[in-house]
């Protein structure tokens, strides 16, 4: 299968998108990013460096960098979806009749949106077309973007009902420090992404309220239990949950600093209010609405998920930290599964 000569467009160029984008130029190929503020493009363009997403790292002489979204999408092999996944829609409405119909698809966001309660790879199958799901790879992972801009060994996962596409991802994308590997479990990989974030909030509050660390072990652990039980339920395969788009990101993201989602979560801990933790951030932290998403997919499903529901009821219904641990503790007793 072709992969050296693959022409690759990223949409959106926050942290993620920049440093996956620059791992493509490093690697030799074709490669445009597609920046959503002009003003920042412009700079991009002539300082090399973006300086509000990914301050600290010279981009890659040869990647295009541009804010003209047919400019980014023209005569392109594989698209790399980076925008956060709440905007993913509107984005994919203005894209969709630019991209080619064998083009390849892949979406590294993480979320789950909140009025249909979909992943991104539903969302494309709506926007694109369902044909365009046999050509979707979900890229996901423990991969935090200042890492791998700083070309520190990092892993990742791509996942496609289509082997010959997560072949060609895992072979654009893969350089001596950045492995690939494929999967074929696009709802768990896709669901592992977007569960991590709202366990990695719950994971920060409980740090924020100074818990411990025997208290954090157990809220990752019953964390991939609750990931586990909605995949199962959605129909993704239970092994992909103990890979690097389960327990891989949830570990990271429960317990690394460079965190967003976890550092919410702190915040939240230490007794900020979440409206004043997100006006002092410009970045995103999808676990925020993903919460809500992921709860009311639980219910709908049928499925018990007590972290995110508590998770869920400090973020939007003001429920106080501490009375919400005191209630997960005080649960029926039961047996470990
Ligand atoms: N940063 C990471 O380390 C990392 C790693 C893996 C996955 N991700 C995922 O990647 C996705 C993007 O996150 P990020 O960290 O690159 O973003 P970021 O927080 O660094 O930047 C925010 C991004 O949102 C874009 N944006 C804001 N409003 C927009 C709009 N109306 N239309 C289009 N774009 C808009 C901005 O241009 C910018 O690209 C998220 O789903 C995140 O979970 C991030
Ligand atoms: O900074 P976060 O919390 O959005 O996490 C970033 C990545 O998803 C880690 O894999």
């Amino acid at each position: 299968m072709k992969s050296n000569g693959e022409r690759i467009a990223v949409i959106g160029g926050g942290s993620w998108g920049t440093a996956l984008a620059d791992v493509l130029a490093r690697n030799g190929r074709d490669t445009t990013l597609w920046i959503f503020e002009q003003d920042l493009a412009a700079e991009m363009a002539a300082n090399r460096i973006n300086t509000l997403y990914l301050p600290g790292f010279n981009l890659h002489p040869a990647l295009q960098c541009t804010s003209n979204l047919s400019e980014a999408l023209a005569d392109r092999t594989m698209i790399l979806l980076v925008t956060p996944v709440q905007v993913m829609r509107t984005v994919l409405s203005q894209a969709a009749e630019l991209i080619g119909h064998d083009t390849v698809i892949v979406n590294a966001s993480k979320g789950i949106e909140l009025k249909t309660l979909l992943p991104v790879s539903r969302i494309c199958a709506e926007m694109l077309g369902e044909e365009s799901l046999n050509r979707y790879v979900a890229l996901s992972g423990p991969t935090f973007a200042r890492e791998v801009a700083a070309g520190l060994p990092s892993l990742i996962v791509a996942a496609s009902r289509n082997e010959k596409c997560a072949q060609r991802v895992q072979s654009a994308f893969s350089n001596p420090t950045f492995r690939a590997y494929t999967n074929n479990d696009v709802t768990g990989v896709e669901l592992g992404g977007a569960v991590k974030n709202v366990i990695a909030i719950a994971a920060g509050i409980c740090d924020g309220l100074g818990f411990g660390h025997n208290a954090r072990a157990a809220l990752i652990t019953r964390g991939l239990a609750e990931m586990n039980r909605l995949g199962v339920a959605m129909g993704a395969q239970p092994g992909t949950f103990a890979g690097l788009a389960g327990m891989g990101d949830l570990v990271l993201t429960c317990t690394g600093d460079l965190s967003r989602n976890r550092t919410v979560g702190f915040k939240l801990g230490q007794g900020m209010r979440l409206a004043e933790i997100l006006a002092e951030m410009h970045m995103v932290a999808e676990g925020v609405k993903t919460a809500e998403s992921v709860y009311q997919l639980s219910r709908s499903l049928g499925v018990e998920m007590p972290i995110v529901e508590k998770a869920f009821q400090i973020l939007h219904e003001d429920k106080p930290a501490r009375e919400a641990v005191t209630e997960l503790m005080a649960r029926d007793l039961k047996a470990e599964g």
